[in-house]
C-alpha cells in the first residue's frame, strides 16, 4: 500500500545548504527532520572510537549494526547528535568526520544496513529529508524533491565562513579541494551515487540567501 506521509527530500553536494535549509523548511512546516549524513557521520566516529580501519568493510558494516544512534532538538537549539550515548555532535561536523562518512557510505552493506533506520523517520505529519540519495532511493516515492547545488567556490567560501565563526584555522584552498573530492567521490560511487532524481526540482543557491532558498523550496510544498 502506497505510504500516504508527505516526504520531502532534499538532496545535494557538500555546502549547498541541505542542513540549514531542510531543518528551516521542517520548522515552517511542522515537519519531522531526518539528517542521513549525520548517520554516516555516527558511524564514522563511532569506528574512530574503535579505532577500526576504514578499508575494513566487515568490521565497518558490524559497527553500523552496533551502533546506537540518537537525536535530540531542544526548541531553542541546535540538534544534538548521541551516539552510543555520548553526545558527538561537534565531532560529527568536523572535516575529517565528514571524509570518514564520505567513505564509509560507498560501501553497499552500510548503506542497506541504514536503509530502515533512515524511512522509520517518515512519520504523521510529514518528513523533511536532507542527504544524497533521499529522492533516488530511500524516498523514490516523496511527492516533493528538491536537488540543491551552488558553484564549488561558494560553498568552500560558506564552509570557510561557518569554521572561521566556530574558531577552526582552515585554508580556502584546503576547502575548495576536500569539497571537490568529497562531490567526486559521492558522485562516483556505485551504490546510490549522489545525483538528482529525475522528478527533483533544481534550486541553484548561487548568490542566494537562505531565506530567498528557503522561499523556493516551501514553493515546491505549496506552490
Ligand atoms: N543560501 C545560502 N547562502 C549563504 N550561506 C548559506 C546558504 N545556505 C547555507 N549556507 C551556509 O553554508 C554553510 C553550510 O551549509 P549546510 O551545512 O547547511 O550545508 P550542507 O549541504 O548540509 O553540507 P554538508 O552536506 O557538508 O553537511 C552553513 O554555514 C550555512 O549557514
Ligand atoms: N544520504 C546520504 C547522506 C550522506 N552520505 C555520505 C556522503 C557524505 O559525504 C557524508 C556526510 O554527509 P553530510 O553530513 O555532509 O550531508 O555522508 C551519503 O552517502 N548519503
Amino acid at each position: 500500500m502506497p505510504d500516504t506521509i508527505p516526504v520531502l527530500t532534499i538532496d545535494g553536494p557538500s555546502g549547498s545548504g541541505k542542513g540549514t535549509i531542510s531543518r528551516l523548511v521542517a520548522r515552517r512546516l511542522d515537519w519531522h527532520y531526518l539528517d542521513s549524513g549525520a548517520l554516516y557521520r555516527a558511524i564514522g566516529v563511532a569506528a574512530g572510537w574503535a579505532d577500526l580501519d576504514l578499508d575494513d568493510a566487515g568490521a565497518l558494516v558490524r559497527c553500523t549494526f552496533d551502533t546506537e544512534i540518537g537525536f535530540q532538538e531542544p526548541e531553542d537549539g541546535d540538534l544534538r547528535v548521541i551516539v552510543n550515548g555520548h553526545d558527538a555532535t561537534d565531532e560529527l561536523r568536523t572535516e575529517t568526520a565528514g571524509a570518514a562518512a564520505s567513505a564509509i557510505a560507498a560501501i553497499p552493506e552500510v548503506r542497506a544496513a541504514l536503509k530502515d533506520r533512515q524511512r522509520a523517520f517518515r512519520r504523521p505529519p510529514g518528513l523533511v529529508a536532507d542527504g544524497r540519495d533521499m529522492g533516488t532511493v530511500i524516498f523514490p516515492d516523496a511527492p516533493y524533491k528538491v536537488f540543491l547545488t551552488a558553484s564549488a567556490e561558494e560553498r568552500a567560501e560558506r564552509r570557510y565562513k561557518q569554521l572561521k565563526d566556530k574558531g577552526v584555522s582552515v585554508t580556502m584552498d584546503g576547502l575548495l579541494r576536500e569539497i571537490l573530492a568529497r562531490d567526486a567521490r559521492d558522485a562516483s560511487r556505485t551504490v546510490a551515487p549522489l545525483r538528482p532524481a529525475i522528478d527533483a526540482v533544481h534550486i541553484d543557491t548561487t548568490g542566494l540567501g537562505i531565506e530567498a532558498v528557503v522561499g523556493r523550496v516551501l514553493a515546491v510544498v505549496a506552490p
